[in-house]
């Protein structure tokens, strides 16, 4: 049996010695025997954007290592990506949609924003890069974020491809940074610098370069070494639950709701521009 361990969500390869498993595609992920930290990196060129096979991959990963009992976790991306953390969902997988395929995502994407936003070890991401869209939400279910700096963005900017960002996106943010900045932020699809975003609470640390941001991740989730997991468990669950039990109880209506709005005329018209804008 291994020892409780908390989770880093971050982008390297090299600084985990004592692996226990890893995942050739997609995701790499490895658990720290000493230390009991798993370390998660999304590896996903050219930008990491979420697809239907990667959330797959996402949430299967934490439910295994929510049984495997960790420490800790840490979520990041590959190194090699040089720039970006997570460019956001797919936007290919809503653009033009097989409809049973779009269910399934959408199904996807609330399960797994349940598993990583309700995890009972504590989570960091190492944002390495810029994390637009569903990349700050994963970014956002971590306990604590540390972002390299100074030249890159993070934000909910679904309004500025025509889109609404669902409740529980929104609800996400106001528990970090409170409501009033966060209506401000969703509504403008704003995104922030790295100084910005420390500065209004979106992340908790910044850092010049990924190794030192690494650190500070791996500082904080030694900071829960004399506390009892089941101590932590409990009181992250009275803090997260008002927000998570939203959507268990109307996930059929969310899912009926964002798979009939994204096949509107005017969304579909809406993410094909916004998609012709990001070709180079
Ligand atoms: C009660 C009412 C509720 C109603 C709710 C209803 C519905 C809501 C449901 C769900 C909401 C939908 C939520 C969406 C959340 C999102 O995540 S949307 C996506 C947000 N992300 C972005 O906007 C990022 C876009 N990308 C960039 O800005 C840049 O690519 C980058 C990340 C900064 C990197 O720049 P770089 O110069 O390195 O790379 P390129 O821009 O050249 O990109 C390379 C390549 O990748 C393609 N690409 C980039 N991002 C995406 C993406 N998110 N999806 C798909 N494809 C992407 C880009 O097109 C390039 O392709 P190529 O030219 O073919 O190589």
């Amino acid at each position: 049996m291994l020892k409780r361990y908390n989770i880093i969500l971050y982008s390297t390869n090299k600084i985990v010695n004592s692996c226990r498993y890893v995942s050739q595609s997609m995701l790499k992920s490895t658990v720290n025997e000493k230390t009991g930290i798993a370390t998660v990196i999304i590896n996903k060129p050219p930008v990491n954007c979420i697809s239907l096979e990667l959330l797959n991959k996402i949430n299967t990963e934490i439910n295994k290592l929510q049984k495997d009992n960790i420490r800790g976790m840490i979520l990041t991306s590959v190194r090699s990506l040089q720039k970006v953390f997570c460019g956001g969902l797919d936007i290919k997988e809503f653009y033009n949609p097989n409809p049973d395929r779009l269910a399934k995502y959408l199904t996807n994407l609330q399960d797994t924003w349940l598993s990583l936003y309700m995890t009972s070890f504590p989570t960091v991401s190492v944002i390495n890069g810029h994390s637009l869209g569903g990349g700050c939400l994963i970014a956002m279910c971590c306990d604590y974020r540390v972002m390299v700096g100074p030249d890159y963005t993070i934000g909910l900017n679904e309004t500025k491809l025509g889109v609404v960002p669902p409740k529980w996106f929104q609800d996400t943010m106001a528990a970090i940074i409170g409501h009033r900045k966060a209506e401000v932020s969703v509504i403008a699809g704003k995104t922030y610098t790295t100084d910005e975003a420390l500065q209004i609470g979106l992340v908790d640390e910044s850092s010049p370069d990924i190794d030192n941001a690494y650190k500070k991740g791996i500082q904080f989730l030694n900071s829960f070494e004399k506390i009892s997991p089941w101590a932590f468990k409990m009181t992250k669950n009275i803090s997260r639950q008002p927000i998570s039990q939203w959507l268990i109880d109307n996930k059929q209506k969310d899912l009926e709701f964002v798979f009939n709005y994204m096949q509107t005329p005017s969304v579909q018209k809406h993410l094909g521009l916004y998609l012709q804008s990001l070709k180079k």
